[in-house]
C-alpha cells in the first residue's frame, strides 16, 4: 500500500490515497502503521476519498483505532495533497468530513506546491448536548470547577465536531499534562471521551497551547483544539478573537471575529512517500 507521510505543525499523519488504494479495516491499520516502533510511526491515519457532495472527503483515524469527526491540522495536509498531486488544479476548495463539508483556500508557494492552507472550520458548539458532555443538554460548559490529582482545574468544554475541554493554567511547560490529560480523556463527565487543551495566556491575543488528544495521547499541535481555544477565550472573556496559538510544534493563526466559523491559517508539510508491506 502507498503511504505519504505529512504533518502540520508537527501533528503528523500517515495519508493514503483512496482513489488508488483500497483500505478494508482502517481501525487496525490505524493501530499497526501509527505505532513509532513497529509501524510507520503518527498520531494516526488519514484517509483521502472521493465525495459526493464536496471536491475530496476525508477520514481520520487515533493511533488507538478510534474515529474522529475531524482533524485540523490533518485537513491543511489533505488539502495540500490533493494540490500537489494533482488530485485537483483549483486553490480554494471543499472537503467533507464529520463536521461538515469545510471551505479551504490554498497558498501555493514558489516552486508550486501548497506551503500554507485557510481552513474556515465551522461553528463551534458550545452546549453540553452537542459534546457530548453530562449535565443539562442545553447548558454551556463554562469555567467548570474540577479537582483533580491535587490540581485544581476550570473546564472549558467546546465542540469543533470533536470535543475538546480547555484548561488554562500557569506555567504551562511545567504542567503535567501526561499525568492529567489522560484523566479528563477518560473522565465521567465525557461519554465519548475529549481531547484536552492547556493553554497560558501571554497576551489578549497570544497563546501557548498543549494538547493531550484523545486517542492519541500528547500530540505537537492540534488545530481543532486550537480552534476550541480562540472560542474559549472568547466566550469567558480570556482572549481576543484573533490569536496566535504557540504548539509544540509551530503556530497556527486563530480568527473567530462574528460568532459565526473558526478560521484557522497554518502550515501543512509533506516528508516522504513509501510502501507499506509489513511481514
Ligand atoms: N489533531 C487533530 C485533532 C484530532 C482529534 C482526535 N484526537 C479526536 O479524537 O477528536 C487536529 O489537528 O484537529
Amino acid at each position: 500500500m502507498k503511504f505519504t507521510k505529512m504533518h502540520g505543525a508537527g501533528n503528523d499523519y500517515v495519508y493514503v490515497n483512496c482513489f488508488e488504494e483500497q483500505i478494508d479495516d482502517p481501525v487496525s491499520l490505524s493501530q499497526q502503521i501509527s505505532d513509532r516502533h513497529f509501524g510507520v510511526g503518527s498520531d494516526g491515519l488519514i484517509l483521502i476519498l472521493p465525495s459526493d457532495c464536496a471536491d475530496l472527503r476525508m477520514r481520520m483515524f487515533n493511533a488507538d483505532g478510534s474515529e474522529a469527526e475531524m482533524c485540523g491540522n490533518g485537513i491543511r495536509c489533505v488539502a495540500k495533497y490533493a494540490y500537489d498531486h494533482g488530485l485537483m488544479q483549483k486553490t480554494d476548495i471543499r472537503i467533507e468530513t464529520g463536521h461538515g463539508v469545510l471551505d479551504l483556500h490554498l497558498y501555493v508557494g514558489s516552486a508550486g506546491r501548497v506551503e500554507r492552507v485557510r481552513v474556515a472550520m465551522g461553528r463551534p458548539g458550545l452546549t453540553r448536548a452537542t459534546l457530548p458532555m453530562s449535565g443539562p443538554a442545553n447548558d454551556q460548559a463554562l469555567n467548570v470547577p474540577l479537582d483533580l490529582a491535587g490540581h485544581s482545574l476550570e473546564l472549558t468544554c467546546v465542540s469543533m465536531g470533536n470535543p475538546h475541554a480547555v484548561i488554562y493554567v500557569d506555567e504551562v511547560e511545567q504542567f503535567p499534562v501526561a499525568e492529567i490529560g489522560p484523566l479528563i480523556e477518560h473522565h465521567p463527565w465525557f461519554p465519548r471521551r475529549t481531547n484536552v487543551e492547556f493553554v497560558q495566556i501571554i497576551s489578549p491575543a497570544e497563546v501557548i497551547q498543549r494538547t493531550w488528544e484523545r486517542g492519541a495521547g500528547e500530540t505537537l499541535a492540534c488545530g481543532t483544539g486550537a480552534a476550541a481555544v480562540t472560542v474559549a477565550g472568547v466566550v469567558t472573556g480570556r482572549t481576543e478573537g484573533r490569536i496566535t496559538n504557540h504548539l509544540r510544534g509551530g503556530d497556527l493563526y486563530m480568527e473567530w471575529l462574528d460568532g459565526g466559523e473558526v478560521l484557522m491559517t497554518g502550515p501543512a508539510v509533506e516528508v516522504f512517500s513509501g510502501i507499506y508491506a509489513p511481514g
